[in-house]
């Protein structure tokens, strides 16, 4: 298997406290990874700087094999922040369809069929604002996998979601990893570990093999 992502001794400190202190890991074409570590461990720290939203102090992130910079396409890496980020001036379904548009494509059946995996195919005319918390991250979903991306960064991503609705989008996220993409899901959820292939764990700035102790 082949590392999309590489990180490799990556350290971020605010202030004078070091969170990531010397981060290696690596996800492959085809993995669905996740990441577990207590509340202020740092995973949304390290997401960040795996997404390139953020620069490590020191280390080195690589996507494809090259230094990761600080706008991938959507098609190298589509994110899910833990702050959803949708565009509220654009509707749910223009939003899905955006990182086709940006690289040129009009939208297909695709997002209509996204939406309707996520159970949320009636709200594709509706704006951002006017959806619920856990609605909108399944919109977010829907917009991160439109591009089929290489790379899949989701920072807890049933957060908000009702135990009938965790499963659509573990099926989804392990689905993109079936079809050859590199995912790496950070989440508090056991039944989101349980689904994984390999789980990692973030303790004291490291990221270790996990296991489903949190
Ligand atoms: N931009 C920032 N400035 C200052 N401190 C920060 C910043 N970002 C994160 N931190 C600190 O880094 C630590 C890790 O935060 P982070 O949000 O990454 O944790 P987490 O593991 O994602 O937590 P949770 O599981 O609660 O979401 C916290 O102590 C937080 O206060």
């Amino acid at each position: 298997m082949r590392a999309v992502l590489r990180a490799h001794d990556v350290r971020r400190s605010f202030g004078t406290v070091e969170v990531l202190s010397g981060v290696d890991l690596e996800v492959s074409a085809g993995e669905f990874v996740t990441l577990a570590g207590p509340s202020g461990s740092g995973k949304s720290a390290l997401f960040a700087v795996l997404s390139g939203f953020d620069t490590a102090d020191s280390g080195d992130v690589l996507l494809l094999g090259e230094p990761m910079t600080e706008h991938p396409s959507w098609s190298d890496c589509a994110v899910l922040p833990q702050v959803m980020g949708l565009a509220d001036e654009l509707t749910v379904a223009e939003n899905v369809a955006l990182p086709l548009r940006l690289r040129g494509e009009e939208p297909t059946a695709r997002v209509q069929a996204l939406l309707d995996e996520l159970g949320i195919g009636a709200l594709g005319d509706r704006y951002p604002t006017e959806l619920s918390f856990g609605q909108r991250q399944r919109a977010a979903l829907a917009r991160a996998l439109a591009p089929r991306p290489r790379l899949l960064l989701a920072d807890e991503p049933t957060a908000h979601l009702d135990h009938a609705t965790v499963p659509l989008v573990l099926g989804l996220l392990r689905r993109a990893a079936d079809e050859g993409a590199a995912v790496l899901v950070a989440s508090h959820d056991e039944e989101v570990h349980e689904a994984a292939h390999r789980r990692l764990r973030l303790v004291e700035g490291r990221v270790t093999a996990g296991d489903l102790t949190r």
